[in-house]
């Protein structure tokens, strides 16, 4: 197995990756995440190879040899989508559209082989999972907001914390959900 960069900087990402087993790096770079209209699986395919893109120019060097591995999430809701809110008005306007509704949660990976440094092979995928939540109060929501959680999440929620409570059911990989679709990333470097 080649060495491996996470090109990610979620905290998320890295304990996935490691559960797995995998012995990896992380680097983070500032790839643009600004799209333009796309469907959601493209979007996140996009995103996700832009930020490993930006992290493979950081490794032009010829003895490099590496894989690097970039991802992105978003929520869906009735095709609007949603990203990380802005700021607490935000995450509240978020939640109270997900309130008592099931959205999708997409996550796109980009896997990028560099050899000697260049990219000799690049493959992209996502992952889609269902979810639903419960209805939730204002109250319910403000409390949430103030706990923090909600702000450096798609969607304004993590599933994995404080919002559980909200979560009626899923439909798909929960570790999607949380940021890695690590079941599939894990079969497609098997083979590799
Ligand atoms: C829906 C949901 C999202 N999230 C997180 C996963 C991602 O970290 C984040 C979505 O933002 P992303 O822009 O995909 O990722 P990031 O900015 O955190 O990290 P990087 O770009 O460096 O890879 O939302 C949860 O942790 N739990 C959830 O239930």
């Amino acid at each position: 197995m080649m060495n491996i960069i996470l090109a990610s900087g979620s905290p998320r990402r890295r304990e996935l990756l490691a559960q797995a087993g995998f012995e990896f790096k992380v680097e983070v770079s500032n790839a643009d995440e600004n799209v333009i209209e796309e469907s959601p699986e493209q979007m996140v395919e996009e995103l996700a190879a832009r930020k490993a893109e930006a992290v493979v120019r950081l490794h032009n060097k010829a003895e490099d040899n590496c894989l690097v591995i970039g991802a992105d999430t978003i929520v869906v809701l009735e095709g609007k989508v949603l990203g990380k809110p802005v700021d607490e008005e935000d995450a509240k306007t978020m939640l109270a559209s997900l309130s008592g509704r099931t959205h999708q949660v997409y996550t796109g990976v980009a896997l990028f082989y560099v050899k000697k440094g260049t990219v000799e092979k690049r493959e992209t995928f996502h992952e889609c999972t269902d979810v639903t939540m419960v209805s939730m109060s204002e109250q319910e929501i403000a409390d949430y907001v103030a706990s923090g959680d909600p702000l450096d999440k798609a969607g304004a929620y993590g599933i994995q914390g404080p919002a559980a409570v909200f979560i009626s059911g899923i439909k798909g990989d929960y570790y999607n959900v949380v940021g890695l679709p690590i079941s599939k990333i894990y079969h497609k470097l098997l083979i590799c």
